[in-house]
């Protein structure tokens, strides 16, 4: 006996369970001679209230990793787990359940409904699915993206940048476990996308929200507190709290590999 007592093992915090990961997700179109490898076999989680973009040169798999996270395709083998539930394993019904109270969209053309006002497009998603807004939260969201004075416009009266902002309070409204955004920037100027980004960050910030978007632009994507990098249908690298510099360099550097 040495009399030194060994101290006990140090446990190290387990990291939060991911709010949505793909664990080795394989997505194949076509075959034969027209067979095309999407996705490779890809495995990454999503924590709660982070911000991620996904970026990789065109054709890398963005887009097919997006839309199989939101249960928008179908993956060819693998899983998607969404809030404890394998969204590769659900029949139709329960997934269009899961898309409408789980998870939030913004898309490059906004998806408004062109005849109904700014507010009855923000509400129309959770009355479509029988639920009743909460006034308060519907009021921090409308301050916050700063859309009071523009409730009762329609979509043509709205500038692009407004009309994201809708979109955007749309998708935040029924408080879902992810919001999915691709290239939300897209049809916009700089100086207003920068505003929509602006927004984004702020939500993930202020009310906790996860967001996990796809764009091209390396400006776009310095917003996230991550950026995951895909090539050739595989996750091959990501940079935590992204510069812009630093996005366009990696990015070249995976174009010209
Ligand atoms: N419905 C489809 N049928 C056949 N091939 C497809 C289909 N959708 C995508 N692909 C192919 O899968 C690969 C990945 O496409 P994906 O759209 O996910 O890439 P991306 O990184 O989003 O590209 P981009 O930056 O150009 O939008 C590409 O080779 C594409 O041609």
């Amino acid at each position: 006996m040495t009399g030194i007592a060994s101290s006990p093992p140090v446990r190290e915090p387990s990291p939060p369970a991911p709010v949505v990961a793909a664990v080795d997700v394989v997505k194949t179109y076509g075959r034969g001679d027209a067979v095309v490898h999407a996705l490779r076999g890809v495995n990454i989680g999503f924590a709660r209230g982070g911000f991620t973009a996904i970026m990789g040169p065109s054709g890398s798999g963005k887009s097919t990793l997006m839309h199989c996270l939101a249960g928008l395709d179908t993956v060819t083998s693998g899983s998607v787990l969404l809030g404890g539930a394998d969204l590769t394993r659900l029949d139709d019904r329960k997934l269009t359940l899961m898309r409408r109270e789980r998870i939030g969209f913004i898309f490059q053309s906004f998806n408004l409904v062109p005849t109904l006002t700014a507010r009855q497009n923000i509400l129309f998603p959770l009355e479509l699915a029988g639920r009743t807004p909460e006034a308060p939260w519907f009021d921090r969201i409308v301050d916050v993206l700063g859309l009071r004075e523009r409730l009762d416009h329609r979509p043509s009266e709205l500038s692009g940048g407004q009309q994201q902002r809708v979109a955007c309070a749309r998708a935040l409204l029924s408080r879902p476990e992810v919001i999915f955004a691709d290239e939300p920037t897209g049809n916009l100027d700089s100086v207003t996308g920068r505003e929509v980004l602006e927004l984004l960050r702020r939500s993930v910030r202020d009310l906790g929200q996860t967001i996990v978007m796809v764009t091209h632009d390396p400006v776009a994507a310095a917003f996230a507190d991550r950026v995951v990098f895909l090539r050739d249908g595989l996750i091959v690298d990501e940079q935590l709290r992204p510069t812009a510099d630093g996005v366009l360099d990696r990015l070249k550097r995976l174009e010209n590999a």
